[in-house]
């Protein structure tokens, strides 16, 4: 039974289709990674997926409430320490303890710092920390990795792993080796919309021709 079912899904940006006739599932326990070179629209995917812009056509077989979507330093709060952005989210998503989230992304040690006044990796890291508080099954990450140092990485996979193990799914957009090697690959270059004026002009000049 998957936990993810996407069919004929169609996805704009901008006013302009962007992926269009989609179909895809996810199971529980599973990762699905979705590549593409830039502007293939892995990110208007992945917000169309977390409810935050409408998509053109198909269906998603869960809300969005489902899902828990990360993307850059999404979601933290600059003058809020690291423990009261986590204590934030906990309150937001019905209260998980923090303390696992803290360790889990070796936030330990920066708990009473301002966000604003993390590196760049650390930010990240704090975003990640919030996936695990919101208790959501479905995680929803745009570039995960960026900034992460080596060692990051590893906690990053570990944590994803761990969310799989607990019965979650994780749909992860990069164009960098996570270390989720079990992970499947979705490429969403065959789903590219073509575009409709494209085939309209060439229409009209062809015909002006014949
Ligand atoms: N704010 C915007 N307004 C209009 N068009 C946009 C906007 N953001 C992105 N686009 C366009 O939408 C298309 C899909 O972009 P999207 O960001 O989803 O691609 P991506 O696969 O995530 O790319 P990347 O690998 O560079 O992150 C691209 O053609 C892009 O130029």
């Amino acid at each position: 039974m998957s936990m993810l079912s996407v069919d004929g899904l169609a996805v704009s940006r901008g006013g302009l289709p962007v992926l269009e006739d989609l179909s895809f599932t996810l199971d529980a326990g599973h990762a699905l990674v979705l590549r593409g070179p830039n502007g293939v629209g892995k990110t208007t995917l992945l917000r169309t997926l977390a409810g935050l812009q409408p998509a053109l056509a198909g269906t998603v077989s869960v809300p969005p409430e489902s899902m828990a979507y990360a993307a850059h330093s999404d979601g933290l709060k600059s003058t809020l320490t690291v423990r009261e952005n986590l204590g934030f989210w906990a309150s937001v998503y019905a209260s998980r303890d923090i303390e696992p989230a803290l360790a889990r992304m070796n936030l330990k040690s920066l708990e009473t710092r301002p966000a604003h006044s993390l590196s760049a990796g650390q930010k990240r890291r704090l975003g990640l920390a919030r996936l695990l508080v919101t208790g959501r099954p479905i995680w929803v990450l745009d570039e995960p990795t960026v900034s992460l140092d080596t060692a990051s990485v590893a906690l990053f996979a570990e944590a994803v792993r761990g969310h799989l193990a607990g019965g979650g799914a994780a749909l992860i957009a990069t164009h960098i080796d996570l270390g989720l090697d079990e992970a499947k690959v979705l490429d969403l270059t065959p789903f590219k919309a073509k575009m409709p004026e494209e085939g309209g002009m060439q229409g009209a000049f062809d015909e002006a021709f014949l």
